[in-house]
């Protein structure tokens, strides 16, 4: 805790253990740290302890006498309590671990644990707690800029159709899903409506529902009171205050919590919000657009996503179709692709020939326009159309079936892309990037589709997790499968 001990000195940690020993252990090695620390023997003395303080960490013990920590963490997350917690489990099993995490654990001890373990533990938890603080008190990451935006190229597959849609669509107040596969344009779409809308002199205010972990998304979102929870200084309005007059973008709204879903529903039908902590009501006048690749349908049956949020949320639905299903239309968006890069690089655009375009109407894009788009951009900085890539990572290897496809532009992009003639034998590259992505499902599968537990399991930031599925084509399906 060398490092941390100076941020953390002085902190105030209660832990709930019914071991006398072991609760004398964590005052004696804790104290020893500069730490303050309240003991506490049982569930009943711990809610009335917490009834009264917040302390910076609360270490859990699984089996107290009079009930189950896990329980209680339960309860005590649903009324808010933000502080880190560390479970204290002696069933060193992996499912408890997970069961602790998902019930909202920063970290969990397994019992008998060494005296740097539980510092170590105690330092990280604490740390994270005041990194939590500070990304929640920071300046707000709002992207309050005018919607800027590309043109939509392409008239296949539907496209046309959306395309003649959207004056009518922009001129309405009604909420818009957009759904369709990652890089299909959902953003460009939900962008397109609010430069063409009423609103267009109003913010564009985009969040991604997946890129934050779901109490953050909470509070990013809807904004919280003065004292709301530990390390809420001061009052801050959410995302969805500071797109008042304009449009609030919901990417990948199926990763939103049931909770978050609850509140947005409440947004939707009243047009006002609380901020966390706190009672008052506030009017607010956004559009709201929102898009997923997820089966929405599929989720809202398996009560995965609320029905009745669904309903709202989808007025107007818009299906984008994926690049494989419009090939027609790649000639004209390698075009336009070409141009915008060559503008933006002050470089000259390669030109396309015969082969090139044959063999790029004919590979599947599995990371559509975006994959599209970075393969024309690497072009531009080439000099050259890297047509090689488009043959080797078309034909896809048994260890990347076509159900979820890895972006081919990574191992594209390889220094050394593999030749066909070693085709049996793994490159390193290719060989690590296997096992990354076995590694990365098979945490998510043990995680029940819960990315913060899943980055925990792997040793990982959930940044980095989010980046990993990202850069692996790694389907939402394989979540929560
Ligand atoms: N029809 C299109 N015409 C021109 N450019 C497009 C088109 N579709 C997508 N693009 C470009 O492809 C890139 C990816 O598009 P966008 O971010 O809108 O996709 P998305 O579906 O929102 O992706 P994700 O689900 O991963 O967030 C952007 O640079 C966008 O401008």
């Amino acid at each position: 805790m060398s490092e941390q001990t100076a941020e953390a000195a002085g902190a105030e940690v209660a832990v709930v253990e019914d071991e006398r020993n072991l609760r004398e252990l964590y005052v004696d090695v804790l104290s020893a740290r500069g730490l303050r620390v309240a003991p506490l023997e049982s569930v009943a003395a711990a809610t009335a302890y917490l009834s009264r303080r917040a302390p910076d960490l609360l270490i859990l013990d699984v089996k107290l006498g009079d009930g189950d920590g896990l329980v209680l963490l339960d309860t005590l997350r649903g009324q808010g309590l933000r502080t880190p917690v560390i479970v204290a489990t002696a069933f060193g099993t992996v499912e408890r671990a997970v069961q602790a995490l998902r019930a909202g654990a920063a970290d969990f001890l397994v019992k008998p644990f060494t005296n740097e373990r539980l510092v170590s533990a105690v330092g990280a938890a604490l740390e994270s707690g005041r990194r939590w603080e500070e990304l929640e008190l920071a300046a707000p990451k709002i992207e309050e800029k005018k919607a800027s935006g590309g043109e939509l190229i392409g008239t296949e597959g539907g496209l046309k159709d959306v395309a003649a849609l959207l004056p009518r669509v922009a001129a309405s107040e009604a909420t818009v899903l957009v759904r369709g596969e990652s890089g299909t344009g959902k953003e460009l779409v939900a962008r397109a409506i609010h430069r063409a809308s009423p609103r267009m002199d109003g913010p564009f205010v985009s969040v991604n529902c997946a890129a934050l972990p779901s109490s953050l998304l909470e509070s990013e979102l809807f904004g919280f009171e003065r004292g709301a929870f530990t390390g809420a200084h001061a009052r801050r309005k959410g995302l969805i205050e500071a797109a008042e007059g304009g449009t609030l973008f919901l990417d990948e709204i199926g990763d939103m919590s049931l909770d978050a879903q609850a509140r947005l529903l409440r947004v939707l039908q009243e047009r006002e919000i609380t901020r966390i902590g706190g009672r008052e009501a506030v009017r607010v006048d956004i559009r709201v657009i929102s898009a997923t690749h997820r089966d929405l349908d599929a989720m809202a049956a398996s009560g995965q996503f609320r029905a009745d949020l669904l309903y709202r949320l989808a007025v107007i639905p818009i299906r984008l179709p994926p690049l494989r299903e419009r090939a027609g239309d790649i000639p004209g968006l390698i075009d336009h692709l070409l141009e915008k890069h060559a503008a933006r690089q002050g470089q000259r655009a390669p030109r396309p020939d015969a082969e090139m375009l044959r063999r790029a109407t004919e590979y599947p894009w599995p990371g559509n326009v975006r994959e599209l788009e970075n393969f024309v951009a690497r072009a531009v900085v080439l000099g050259r159309f890297d047509t090689e890539s488009l043959r080797v990572t078309a034909q896809p290897t048994k260890a990347a079936p076509p159900a979820e496809p890895v972006p081919p532009h990574e191992e594209a992009s390889a220094p050394t892309p593999p030749s066909p003639e070693s085709s049996s034998v793994p490159t390193l590259r290719e060989a690590v990037a296997r096992a990354e992505r076995a590694a990365v499902i098979a945490a998510l599968k043990a995680a029940g589709g819960q990315k913060t537990v899943a980055a925990r399991l792997l040793g990982v930031s959930y940044k980095t997790l989010f980046n990993k599925i990202h850069e692996h084509g790694i389907r939402e399906e394989v979540h929560i499968a």
